[in-house]
């Protein structure tokens, strides 16, 4: 049993890296925007566009705020949970519903840390509204502090 948990932790840190190297790869050959179902520009796709690789202001991430609804926060959810190590160098959080009074405690759990956490957008369609509204409040709570927030997004 134990062979298999490190089989299975291993197999988790190898699909991580192989996720974040693509997306930074895939993200740095061309601009990501968000668009939204319509097809139109999204009137705030400036500010959602990144400039890949993510850097932390504060030399390392060391929690991730992720940002998703339904099986774009569920897959995380599971792989986070059912393949982590014991000790996880990151704290994953998600952000998976539009109950302001929840993402408000979700982002003031982020304590002092905000500085040092990475936030993942994950959405399959491109235009979520649900995903898109936590993202406009996670980068309001980003902004409130002072922290460029374009900076620590993966999307
Ligand atoms: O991954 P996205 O395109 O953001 O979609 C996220 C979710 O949107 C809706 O809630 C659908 O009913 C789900 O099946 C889907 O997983």
């Amino acid at each position: 049993m134990k062979e298999l948990h490190n089989a299975l932790r291993l197999q988790y840190w190898l699909v991580v890296d192989y996720v974040l190297f693509w997306r930074v790869w895939i993200s740095s050959a061309q601009q990501v925007q968000f668009k939204p179902r319509t097809g139109q520009s999204h009137p705030d796709q400036v500010w959602l566009q990144i400039k890949p690789p993510p850097t932390s202001p504060v030399d390392r991430f060391t929690q991730v705020l992720a940002v998703g609804i339904g099986g774009s926060a569920l897959g995380p959810q599971f792989v986070a949970k059912a393949l982590a190590p014991d000790n996880p160098p990151l704290e994953i959080r998600i952000i998976d519903n539009t109950d302001l009074a929840r993402i408000d405690h979700q982002i003031a759990q982020l304590g002092p840390e905000m500085a040092s956490t990475l936030v993942i957008v994950i959405l399959k369609s491109g235009g979520t509204p649900e995903t898109r509204d936590g993202l406009l409040e996670v980068h309001k709570a980003f902004h409130d502090v002072g922290l460029e927030f374009a900076k620590q997004i993966l999307h």
